[in-house]
């Protein structure tokens, strides 16, 4: 049976929010627009924070503003010096997203990247036990991987089976690795200070604090289904473990498919699937019905509505993933 869920806003006087990490002056302020306004869409009861690196101009801070959002200002977390060539050179900005541990007025959160797009509520992943870390499997076959064994042999998480892992050449299987584009955490200073202080003896590699992340929490770390972060690549490198339209969040983190950038000519841009993604961002990104401004109070009739569709949802949840053997929680104990 799954835990009762906690269906309150707040979570004993602490509170819960969604995530997000804005760094530059460039064009991603339209992808944390288009989540926010795709959050009010799916009707999420929680607020978005944005994490904003000092370079980010007034002009993009008064975007979010306007859009409900909170804007958290966050110093930039530099890893140790390094001759260590990022996946993508910019990269090395991402470390910064490690200052959202340090926002403790959350209980919980749920960290999403601003290539993100929530198409249907999953306010119901706040109500996954604590003192776990939640995040989706990630994929190796993208030429982004050609540095590791993992890829040199073809082998990949997602078809374990596909390409047995030589043990006795390369060591023990590699632990199970996240996309950490989206993650369900607990803020915390003591863990925000021992991130820090670990990363300053850690080498950097090539996915940055994606690598570091994964390192830091393999011991807590929980796999959740990927329809809560359909990272594109699996389009094309597993189809098999896809049912596109079951997929609640999409990442648009494939080369190319930025839909604020798009131009469909990389690789795989010209698929159709692609292109109906690309076009379902954009319909959120325009929406004026959606903007902060336009948006009336709900009525108590459909907010009672989205909060019953997420215990369903929850416990639903429960039973594939418990059915899936991606996790095993502790039932809460039985109050008799
Ligand atoms: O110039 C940049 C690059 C990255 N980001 C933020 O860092 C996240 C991670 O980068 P990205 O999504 O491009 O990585 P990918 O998931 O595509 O590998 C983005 O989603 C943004 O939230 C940003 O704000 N400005
Ligand atoms: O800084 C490292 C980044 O690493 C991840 O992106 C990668 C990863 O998913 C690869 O597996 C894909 O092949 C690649 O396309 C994609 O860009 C996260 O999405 C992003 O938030 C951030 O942590
Ligand atoms: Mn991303």
């Amino acid at each position: 049976m799954a835990p009762v869920i906690n269906t309150k806003v707040s979570n004993g006087g602490k509170k819960r929010a969604y995530v997000t990490f804005l760094a530059g002056n460039g064009d991603y302020v339209k992808g944390v627009v288009g989540l926010a306004k795709g959050l009010r869409k799916a009707k999420s009861k929680y607020p978005l924070v944005v994490a904003v690196l000092p370079d980010v101009p007034v002009d993009h801070r008064r975007q979010l503003l306007e859009q409900g959002c909170l804007v958290n200002e966050i110093q930039p977390v530099c890893p140790p010096d390094n001759q260590t060539q990022f996946a993508m050179a910019y990269y090395v900005l991402n470390y910064s997203k490690l200052r959202i541990w340090k926002f403790v007025e959350y209980s919980k959160m749920i960290y999403l990247d601003g290539d993100i797009q929530v198409f249907e509520n999953i306010d119901h992943l706040f109500d996954l036990p604590d003192g776990n870390f939640y995040a989706v499997k990630d994929c190796f076959c993208e030429k982004t991987w050609s540095h590791t064994p993992q890829y040199k042999i073809g082998y990949c998480q997602q078809c374990p089976d596909k390409v047995t892992w030589p043990e006795s050449e390369l060591g023990p299987k590699p632990p199970l690795y996240f996309n950490a584009g989206m993650f369900v955490y607990e803020p915390s200073l003591p863990t925000y200070y021992n991130l820090l202080e670990t990363l300053k003896v850690v080498s950097p590699t090539p996915f940055a604090e994606q690598d570091f992340l994964n390192i830091y929490f393999k011991d807590i770390y929980k796999p959740i289904p990927p329809v809560y972060n359909l990272v594109l690549a699996m389009l094309w490198r597993h189809p098999e473990n896809i049912e596109l339209d079951k997929a609640k969040v999409i990442h648009y983190c494939a080369a190319g498919s930025k839909p604020w950038r798009f131009t469909g000519q990389e690789e795989n841009m010209e698929r159709k699937d692609i292109k109906m993604l690309v076009e379902k961002w954009w319909d959120i990104y325009n929406d004026e019905s959606l903007d902060y401004k336009n948006i009336n109070v709900r009525s108590k009739q459909e907010e009672e509505d989205v909060h019953r569709k997420q215990q369903t949802t929850m416990s639903q949840f429960f039973t594939d993933s418990s059915e899936a053997g991606v996790f095993h929680y502790a039932k809460a104990p039985s109050a008799a």
